[in-house]
Parts: C-alpha cells; sequence; structure tokens
C-alpha cells in the first residue's frame, strides 16, 4: 500500500511541469502568440514545430521570461512552473532563469575557460559553498552534457577553442550546472554537423531523465527522434498538441498533416 502511494506520487510528479493558460504575446502591434494553452510534462521531451515565424521561439521565450529583455515585447496570460506563476512580481527572472535553463540556437560559450563557463551559474547563484563543491558540479555537469572525457584535461584552456559541437555541448553544460528543472533549447542542433546533432540528440534522451526538456526544431525527423510529445504551430496559434507518434502518423488536424507531409512551410 505504502509502495502504491509512492508509485502514484512519482506518476504525478511527472505530469505537469508546466502549464500555460491563455498566453498571448505582442511585439508592439504584431499579435505573435494568440491564446494559447499548454501542458509541458515533466520528464519529457516536448517539441515545438511549425514555419517560420509561426511563434515557436517566442513562445519558448514566455517560459523562462525570456521576453522580458524585449522592450516591445508584451506577454499576458499565466504560465505557472509547479503551481507558481512566473510572471508573479515577487518572481526574480534571474533565479527563474536558474530554473528553466536555455540552449540557444548558436553555441554561446562565454569567452572564459571550460572549467569557468560551466561554473559561472553556481557561483552567481552561490550554490557551492567552496571549490571541492564547485569542482563536483562542473565534473558531473560535463559528465552530464557528454563532454568530460573530451575535456577533462585542458578544463583551463578557453571554451571558444572548441569545436561547434563541443561548444553546444559545454553550453548544456553550463544550462545543467545550476540543476534546473527545465531545460529549453532553441534549434540547438542547426549549426551542427550530423554527428555532432547526433550527439547532441542523444544527450537530449538522456536529460529527459532528470529534466523537463523543450525544444524548438525546425527539423520534424528531429521532433519525431528525440520528443515524446510535440505542439505545432502555426500563425501564432497552437494547432495540435499530442503524442509525437500520433502527430506524425495521425494528425487530427488538416494544417498540421499539410506540413508535416510538406504542404506548408
Ligand atoms: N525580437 C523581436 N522583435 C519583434 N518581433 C519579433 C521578435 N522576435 C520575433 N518577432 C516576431 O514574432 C513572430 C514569431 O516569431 P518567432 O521567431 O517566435 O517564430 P519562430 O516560429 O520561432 O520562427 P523561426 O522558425 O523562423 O525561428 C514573427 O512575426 C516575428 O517577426
Amino acid at each position: 500500500m505504502e509502495d502504491m502511494r509512492l508509485a502514484d506520487r512519482t506518476a504525478s510528479a511527472r505530469e505537469n511541469k508546466i502549464t500555460a493558460r491563455g498566453v498571448q504575446v505582442y511585439y508592439g502591434t504584431n499579435h505573435a502568440i494568440k491564446d494559447v494553452d499548454v501542458d509541458i510534462a515533466d520528464r519529457t521531451v516536448t517539441a515545438f514545430i511549425g514555419p517560420s515565424g509561426c511563434g515557436k521561439s517566442t513562445f519558448l521565450r514566455c517560459l523562462n521570461r525570456m521576453n522580458d529583455t524585449i522592450p516591445i515585447c508584451r506577454v499576458e496570460g499565466r504560465i505557472e512552473i509547479d503551481g507558481e506563476d512566473i510572471y508573479d512580481k515577487r518572481v526574480d527572472p534571474v533565479q527563474l532563469r536558474a530554473r528553466v535553463g536555455m540552449v540557444f540556437q548558436k553555441p554561446n560559450p562565454f569567452p572564459k575557460s571550460i572549467y569557468d563557463n560551466v561554473a559561472y551559474g553556481p557561483r552567481i547563484h552561490g550554490l557551492t559553498r567552496n571549490r571541492a563543491e564547485l569542482d563536483e558540479v562542473v565534473e558531473k555537469s560535463l559528465r552530464r552534457a557528454a563532454l568530460w572525457n573530451e575535456v577533462k584535461d585542458r578544463l583551463t584552456s578557453p571554451g571558444t577553442g572548441l569545436s561547434g559541437g563541443q561548444q553546444q555541448r559545454l553550453c548544456i553544460a553550463r544550462a545543467v550546472a545550476t540543476s534546473p528543472e527545465v531545460l529549453l533549447m532553441d534549434e540547438p542542433c542547426s549549426a551542427l554537423d550530423p554527428i555532432a546533432t547526433a550527439q547532441v540528440e542523444e544527450l537530449i534522451d538522456e536529460l529527459r531523465e532528470n529534466f523537463s526538456v523543450v525544444i524548438v526544431t525546425h527539423s520534424m525527423q528531429q521532433a519525431a527522434r528525440v520528443s515524446q510529445r510535440t505542439a505545432f504551430f502555426h500563425l501564432g496559434n497552437l494547432v495540435e498538441f499530442g503524442e509525437t507518434g500520433q502527430i506524425f502518423t495521425n494528425p487530427r488536424d488538416p494544417r498540421t498533416e499539410a506540413y508535416i507531409t510538406g504542404r506548408i512551410g
């Protein structure tokens, strides 16, 4: 009985991590996101797909308030993480971004050493008490990003000296170093070659054991490979959201079907 309750709790912990209701985003007069409701499950990879300009990145950036940094951008509606309104006045966006990490399209390591790139977040958020603890976090994050073996002997070398694929894994290590609950990835493989892409995709699959991952991708093959759930956006609307297999094999909306069969986009 006790075990069952534990199992129930585990199951519900994997339910919804993020709940968005009635989200609208405007850039000046451009209505970029139109009344979007979505539930992002915990420990799951959710892919956002859709034609260029449909609002995938805009909606992704709502989830860690990155749009706050764009002066003409206005966000309405309600977005909760574990039931907490992330747009509440009391929420510090910098703290929020430690909980909701982000990896961008182009690898953007800081002009610092490999070690300092990964140590940056734990340092500014005061997450470790001493050098030994920081060393441990750096190693663990680099291992999680499948980069440790390649860089362990040159941690003091500049992060910018790594290959593109290694730099992107360094950015993933930097993002996971603050132990975020959610990892947002905006086309993380678009600047990578097929081998580096395969490595990052494999990594995404491993990351979902610990994080809720949301990935924007232009590649439907990538969405099909890495995600369990897929959201299809079109002209600022969330047209369809469901299990990835269903979206790709049995879409319910004609616009989704048109996109996945290559008729729009
Ligand atoms: N920083 C910004 N300032 C003004 N308008 C913006 C900004 N970012 C996006 N937009 C507008 O918002 C709409 C949605 O753009 P967004 O980049 O979110 O789409 P997307 O689906 O991610 O596109 P892509 O696949 O091409 O990256 C577009 O009309 C775009 O021009």
